[in-house]
């Protein structure tokens, strides 16, 4: 990602010295960008077009509440100037801001040149392009933060704090966590790095293709969905997912709720007068780039009409009314919901598709298992097949142990209705007391709706002994990821009385309510504040599609749909975090029509020899 650059829209407020705005001048369209003087001081170019104007930095201030809605303000105090920036990609703009803080603040370490010394300078203006942040600089920063701290502790109000004043010769409470700060340096301040292939598939979408990448379940589809959406201006883009759990995943809306044409399976008419209502067509003209997770799983009929509806609210007769598509998932896993007995209509087999998507790409590098005979078998079910060592070491998983420390692995359902059943019934087998966490919505209306997206209920039911997923990243590197199981082994003692989970990793932590937004149609925003927790004795195959799980159980006697098994075996990380019930060769079924569509793609590839090292 290019770390050095932002464009978007500015608006340039001159100040007082008191910080008053005398003059404010709004434009579109600004390019910033971040490089070095011939004095080494960090400097922040604004490029207005016609000319360019450089501040060389020694102080800035941020704020940067709004970063992730792509807002923030950067003022120059001694320039008296700021910049209101808005509609940036909200990624791109916090690794701008980060760099040029935590730069800044290196530099601040090793000392400024003096302003007379550069007056009396001969050296020729220049402006070089900044390095990329490291974890070096980070560090740098940290420590000199937490020696600030540690400075500050001992000596209070400016008076230097005597040795012997600290009685029992313990560190000043504080202290502890200033040391903290110096070794414990946030991973995610530099963001993990793409794959070759993944990389290719953001320059594609930022040279403005319709994209659809595809690849097998953990191939980092929807990781690689998340950075995408962060690269892009928030204002024009769209993030959307067939299912609401996926589209929560990636902190979108439904594609459904985005497009406000209801099922779709009226007539164009109809659903262009529902979709030229005022809200929902003001989305429409809107969106530039439209992100779709979970292709698989869009009805073919429901997309083609989006694509004509997108043309006629749009009055553009481009494909798609103009815009940029980028699309993903897997054809290979759960197909779109049919009635009875419907024929099953995929997206890629209509006309609007392919009209529409100018590049298809496969991402290849499995990223959730690391396994390799796990991997084979798991792409051998993929594509519908069962030979004798798949089936003999899927049936020998039926007689492994997976529960640890008492936590028993989450048992994947084909039926909705066992899910609940199987977690009422583990619940009201605990002895002990219930205690009911009830979320807080802001808008009660959308409470069911809400149901649907949020991975959290409502209501949460716990008993001390209920066994729970974490329904959300709380700490990646302490392993509280998304998909964590533990156990409610008591409740915190003060007022609020959150559960203390204890997680199949080791860790014991208090679980605290958090918040999810949701977008409905019309650009309404709802949020949800809850305990990020869900009962996890089971749930169901389809919720379960996008998940990473770390040990689960799995009857596939019922199974109904191709790619079913696939989606509950593809779930786990390792074999030996797999339980498989009643497995049967007859249980693994794929699409003939989608194993198809999957030959041409490979085909063309190697005709086109686009493979991605030559893209
Ligand atoms: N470049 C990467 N570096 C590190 N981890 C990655 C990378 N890409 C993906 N991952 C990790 O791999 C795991 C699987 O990724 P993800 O859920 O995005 O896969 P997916 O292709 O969407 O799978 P599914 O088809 O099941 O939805 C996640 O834990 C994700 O964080
Ligand atoms: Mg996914």
């Amino acid at each position: 990602m290019e770390m050095n650059l932002l464009t978007c829209t500015v608006v340039v407020e001159d100040l007082t010295k008191t910080g008053d705005v005398i003059k404010c001048t709004p434009y579109k369209s600004l390019s910033l960008s971040l490089g070095r003087n011939e004095f080494n001081d960090v400097t922040l170019r604004v490029d207005y077009g016609k000319k360019d104007i450089k501040y060389a930095l020694r102080e800035i201030k941020l704020f940067k509440k709004f970063v992730k809605d792509g807002k923030a303000t950067v003022r120059i105090p001694d320039r008296n100037i700021q910049f209101m920036l808005s509609n940036c990609p909200p990624d791109k703009l916090m690794m701008f801001l980060r760099t040029m803080h935590t730069k800044l603040e290196v530099g601040k370490q090793k000392g400024f040149i003096s302003d007379r010394k550069k007056l009396l300078s001969e050296r020729q203006r220049t402006f070089d392009e900044i390095s990329p942040l490291t974890m070096k600089d980070v560090h740098t920063v940290h420590e000199a933060r937490a020696k600030e701290l540690e400075k500050d502790l001992f000596t209070p109000k400016g008076k230097r704090k005597r040795v012997d004043d600290n009685k029992e010769n313990q560190p000043p409470k504080g202290l502890k966590m200033a040391r903290k700060l110096v070794s414990v340096v946030p991973r995610s301040v530099i963001p993990v790095k793409l794959s070759k292939e993944q990389s290719s598939v953001l320059e594609a979408v930022s040279r403005g293709r319709s994209v659809f990448f595809t690849g097998s379940a953990g191939t980092g589809k929807s990781f690689l969905m998340k950075r995408i959406i962060g690269t892009l201006p928030p204002q024009h883009t769209f993030a959307t997912a067939s299912t609401g759990v996926a589209a929560c995943h990636i902190g979108g809306t439904t594609l459904h709720a985005f497009a406000g044409i209801g099922s779709g399976r009226g007539t164009l008419e109809h659903c262009v007068q529902l979709a030229s209502r005022t809200q929902v067509a003001q989305q429409w003209r809107k969106c530039k780039h439209l992100v779709i997770d979970e292709i698989s799983m869009v009805d073919g009929e429901f997309f083609e009409k989006l694509e004509a509806v997108a043309r006629v609210i749009r009055r553009n007769d481009q494909p798609f009314g103009g815009i940029q598509l980028i699309m993903c998932g897997d054809f290979l896993q759960l197909p779109p919901v049919t009635k009875g007995k419907e024929k099953v209509n995929f997206c890629f087999q209509t006309k609007a598709w392919k009209k529409c998507i100018q590049m298809n790409i496969e991402l290849t590098e499995v990223r959730r298992q690391s396994d390799k005979s796990f991997i084979d078998i798991l792409q051998q079910i993929r594509l519908g097949r069962c030979p004798d060592y798949v089936y003999t070491t899927l049936r020998a998983t039926a007689k492994q142990n997976i529960q640890r420390d008492g936590i028993l692995a989450t048992r994947l359902c084909t039926h909705k209705e066992d899910v609940n059943q199987i977690n009422e019934h583990h619940l009201q087998k605990l002895n002990g007391e219930s205690k009911l966490f009830i979320s807080t919505d802001s808008d009660s209306v959308y409470t069911q709706q809400i149901n649907g997206m949020c991975p959290v209920p409502d209501k949460l039911n716990l008993k001390i002994g209920a066994q729970v997923m974490l329904a959300k990243n709380l700490d990646v590197q302490k392993g509280l990821v998304n998909g964590a199981r533990g156990i409610v082994i008591g409740y915190q003692k003060d007022n609020d009385g959150y559960p203390i989970v204890k997680f199949r990793c080791g860790m014991e932590e208090e679980i605290k309510p958090i918040r999810w937004s949701f977008k409905f149609s019309g650009g309404n925003i709802s949020t949800r504040k809850q305990i990020p927790l869900k009962l996890a004795w089971a749930i169901s195959i389809h919720k379960s599609q996008g998940m990473t799980l770390d040990c689960v159980e799995i009857s596939l006697s019922r199974v109904f749909e191709c790619g079913q098994s696939y989606v509950a075996l593809s779930r786990a990380k390792c074999l030996d975090g797999l339980r498989v019930l009643d497995f049967e060769k007859s249980c693994v079924k794929a699409n003939s029509e989608v194993l198809r569509f999957y030959h041409k793609l490979d085909l063309h590839k190697r005709m086109m020899q686009t493979s991605m090292g030559d893209y």
